[in-house]
């Protein structure tokens, strides 16, 4: 078990001490990878990823068993400017549509025989309207980051976080160009299908944001606190408890690499026990991943949330352990190794 938070700058503390690789595990699993019955580098980045993963776990010949799916929720205020297609009340009715078994990450976490779990976040208090006020309180960010760190099971050995949250595209938005530069519309997409009004006052709202934030964002949990939100602070303390169980990470679309963001930019390691999932057809997503510089495993044009993306790249990781833990080596197949 972790220990609880009590502070937002403990947390920034954690993030500097965050664990690392194993290197005796990470070059024992490279020298099997080498010896396994394969023309060396013929299974690609599933070689990399199978020797990413032994050196997390800290075991050069792992397996995975145990996946595990988050979904946190979360209500923004500025979805009263009419930045979302659809109303904030969907929010809450998603999350009885996840407890019923009824959303497509129901499906997509049973296929990986994953774990699901749903936390919502305060849904009937949405976050202030970050372009008349910071979103949320220190102690707002805190119990949201809170919830997250206590959602990841120690025993898990593969996480998904994702997330629902009417609006949440908008943040994260904010959160990119606040954390990279650029234009607001560099950044701001059609999340669930605004038209083109839609888009422009949701381009207005993050570039209002940003400018009244800007100057008082010290790092990326300051950004957080400002622009972001309750669901995107949950997905940002798991992942940083997985960082400390040792837990690898598979990142989601543009909300979820905007949650990965600020952690980045507070401490430029604390993603390194993460890969992408996939890569989602909001427009900035690419461009997010880039600065992340994580390329993704899929790209199959989703933008659903929900983990949905990082779930199916779930049997990507379970492949590349399957092989690097399983084949026989040239040694044991009796086959010349050229
Ligand atoms: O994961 C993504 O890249 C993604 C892209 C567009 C939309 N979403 C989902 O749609 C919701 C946010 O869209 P919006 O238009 O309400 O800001 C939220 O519930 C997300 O899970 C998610
Ligand atoms: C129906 C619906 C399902 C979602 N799942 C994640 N975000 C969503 C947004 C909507 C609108």
């Amino acid at each position: 078990m972790l220990s609880p938070l009590f502070s937002l700058d403990q947390f920034r503390a954690q993030l500097a001490e965050t664990p690392g690789v194993d290197a005796q595990a990470e070059t024992a699993a490279a020298e099997r990878n080498g010896q396994l019955t394969k023309p060396p580098g013929s299974l690609g980045r599933l070689e990399d990823l199978a020797i990413w993963y032994s050196s997390w776990r800290g075991n050069p010949r792992p397996t995975i068993s145990a996946p595990q799916v988050i979904i946190f929720a979360g209500n923004h205020g500025v979805v009263a400017q009419g930045v979302s297609a659809f109303p904030g009340e969907v929010t809450a009715q998603m999350v009885g549509n996840f407890q019923n078994g009824g959303a497509a990450i129901n499906q997509l976490s049973k296929l990986a025989g994953a774990r699901l779990d749903v936390h919502s976040l305060d849904l009937d208090r949405p976050t202030k309207d970050f372009t008349k006020d910071a979103a949320m309180s220190e102690e707002e960010l805190l119990a949201a980051l809170q919830t997250g760190w206590n959602a990841v099971d120690p025993q898990a050995d593969l996480l998904v976080v994702g997330e629902m949250g009417i609006g949440n595209t908008t943040p994260a938005a904010a959160l990119a160009c606040a954390l990279f530069g650029g234009e607001a519309a560099d950044w701001t997409g059609r999340g669930t299908g605004v038209d083109d009004a839609g888009l422009a006052i949701k381009t207005r709202v993050v570039a209002e944001g940003v400018a009244l934030h800007d100057d008082h964002i010290t790092d990326g949990i300051e950004a957080l606190r400002r622009l972001g939100g309750r669901e995107i602070a949950a997905m940002a303390g798991a992942m940083v408890a997985a960082r400390m169980l040792r837990i690898p990470v598979i990142l989601d679309g543009f909300i979820c690499c905007a949650a990965a963001a600020c952690l980045m930019k507070t401490h430029p390691d604390a993603l390194d026990h993460a890969v992408a999932g996939h890569q989602s057809a909001e427009a900035a997503h690419a461009a997010l991943l880039k600065e992340l510089g994580k390329p993704p495993f899929l790209s199959l044009d989703l933008r659903l949330g929900e983990g949905s993306g990082a779930a199916l790249a779930i049997q990507i990781v379970r492949g590349a352990i399957a092989c690097h833990s399983g084949m026989a080596t040239f040694a044991e197949a009796g086959v010349a190794d050229g």
